[in-house]
């Protein structure tokens, strides 16, 4: 009962299924019990609320309930990196066996957690192992895609819906489950769908990282990179998105599943040298910037900045690998004194103290700021009353780490604007 569980449980139970959510977390299920979201993600509080008076969801921590009453079983678990950057499999691995313990008939295991290739067939043998009765079951891939912030809509409206699985009984069945749901499925071996899911994510990576790294190039020779991406995005074959220039990907799964896809490359003796340098270029430019605005502002040391947006994205409460988090250690490192905001994250134990604080409001934030650096593109800085909060800061430097404020208007209002590769 994650981001993906939730989302998926409640897209189910919206199309008229009998849903159960199993989590090992007994607080969660408590709260999700009681119509209480353990994070943000819009428009699902809303179905849940509906579907637990439609009782089309509940949900439990007891596995031998919720796998004993439903044929068919979405593993959602969280696969976060090892110490050496390949996907650690210890939670799939448990709730395998507890699916091979518990099971009291035929089932469908789909695989929604991104796993390394070849996990499928692990999965079976780890149900299999467990069994203590000879029950038929079948595993599937079935990759998800949705992105934190719009997880509702893009369930509800994939691109497409992958299925790999050797079984036509297996595939007949997630095909019904999905029969609501208008989107192409594309049929495949297991490891073609495990496969899929993490060479798509590593692609839109390295869309990312191509055009932060062309970038830093337009910063230096005065060309606005939005104005190229937007150039480059007219071509059909390139197409507009995930060509944003920005402070770098964040999130819990673009750095992770990049480490985990170039574990297996190193595994099979492949380098995938492109992937490596998508990496190298992510993590270096939020500091590349950075030594850019320091130098626009003639330094960090003493000076009062803002961050806005401590999240990863916009839509979200979600911190994992957020940028901004890099961003005010090294600001702290350079003796800032930081003024925090964030619509809904709040931030974490570990950066609070006497050099960071977090304010509710933006004008308590702006208050006496010199410099605002923009992490996170919420619409609540977009539509900011820029004139009123200005009067409030005592310097006027905004950093815009997403390039989303609109720079003109914030020089027409007096501020010194500087966004990426955008001087
Ligand atoms: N967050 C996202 O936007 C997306 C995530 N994914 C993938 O989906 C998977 C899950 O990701 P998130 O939902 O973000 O993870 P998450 O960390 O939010 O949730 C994982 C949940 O699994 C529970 N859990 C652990 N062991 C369990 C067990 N034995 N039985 C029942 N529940 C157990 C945890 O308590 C936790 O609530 C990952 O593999 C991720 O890469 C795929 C697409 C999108
Ligand atoms: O496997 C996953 O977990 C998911 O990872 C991403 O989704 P998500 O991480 O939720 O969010 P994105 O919208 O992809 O943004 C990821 C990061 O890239 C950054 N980004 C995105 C787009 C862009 O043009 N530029 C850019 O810097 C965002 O600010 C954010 O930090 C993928 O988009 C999903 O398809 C996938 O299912």
């Amino acid at each position: 009962m994650g981001y993906v569980g939730v989302t998926t449980g409640l897209v189910f139970a919206e199309l008229g299924w009998k849903v159960t959510g199993l989590d090992t977390d007994a607080l969660k299920i408590q709260s999700l019990s009681e119509g209480k979201l353990s994070f943000y993600e819009p428009g699902l509080d809303i179905l849940l609320s509906q579907h637990l008076q439609s009782d089309n969801i509940r949900f439990t921590s007891d596995p031998i309930q919720a796998i004993r009453e439903h044929s068919v079983i979405f593993l959602c678990v969280g696969t976060p990196s090892d110490i050496n950057g390949s996907a650690d499999l210890q939670y799939v691995r448990n709730v395998a066996e507890h699916i091979g313990t518990n099971m009291n008939d035929y089932k469908l295991v789909a695989v929604k957690s991104t796993v390394p290739i070849d996990t499928n067939r692990k999965v079976r043998q780890w149900i299999r192992e467990a069994q203590t009765s000879p029950h038929p079951f079948d595993v599937v891939s079935n990759p998800e895609f949705l992105r934190e912030g719009s997880a509702l809509y893009d369930s509800l409206h994939p691109d497409r819906i992958i299925i790999g699985s050797n079984s036509k009984q297996a595939v007949d069945t997630l095909k019904t489950l999905y029969r609501s749901i208008n989107a192409p499925v594309l049929v495949t071996k297991p490891k073609t769908a495990e496969m899929i899911k993490y060479a798509s994510n590593a692609f839109l990576a390295t869309k990312i990282s191509y055009v932060n790294e062309l970038s830093r190039l337009c910063d230096k020779i005065g060309v606005n990179i939005s104005d190229v991406t937007k150039g480059m995005g007219m071509d059909h074959r390139i197409g507009p998105h995930f060509l944003r220039a920005g402070i770098g990907y964040g999130g819990s799964c673009f750095p992770k599943d990049s480490k985990a896809l170039l574990y297996t490359a190193k595994e099979n003796d492949i380098q995938l040298s492109i992937l490596e340098k998508v990496t190298e270029v992510n993590n270096s430019q939020a500091s590349y910037f950075l030594n850019v605005w320091e130098e626009k502002l003639g330094g960090f040391d003493h000076r009062t900045i803002a961050i806005l947006g401590i999240s990863f994205k916009p839509n979200t409460d979600d911190l994992r690998e957020a940028p901004s988090l890099a961003i005010m250690q090294h600001l702290l490192e350079k003796q800032a004194i930081l003024r925090v905001h964030d619509p809904i994250a709040k931030l974490p134990s570990y950066l609070q103290g006497e050099f960071v604080q977090q304010f509710d409001s933006l004008e308590d934030t702006l208050d006496g700021a010199d410099a605002i650096i923009l992490c996170s593109e919420w619409t609540d800085y977009i539509g900011a009353n820029w004139s009123q909060l200005r009067s409030v800061m005592g310097d006027y430097f905004i950093f815009d780490g997403r390039n989303k404020l609109d720079g003109k208007s914030l020089t027409d209002l007096g501020f010194y604007y500087y966004g990426i590769g955008n001087r």
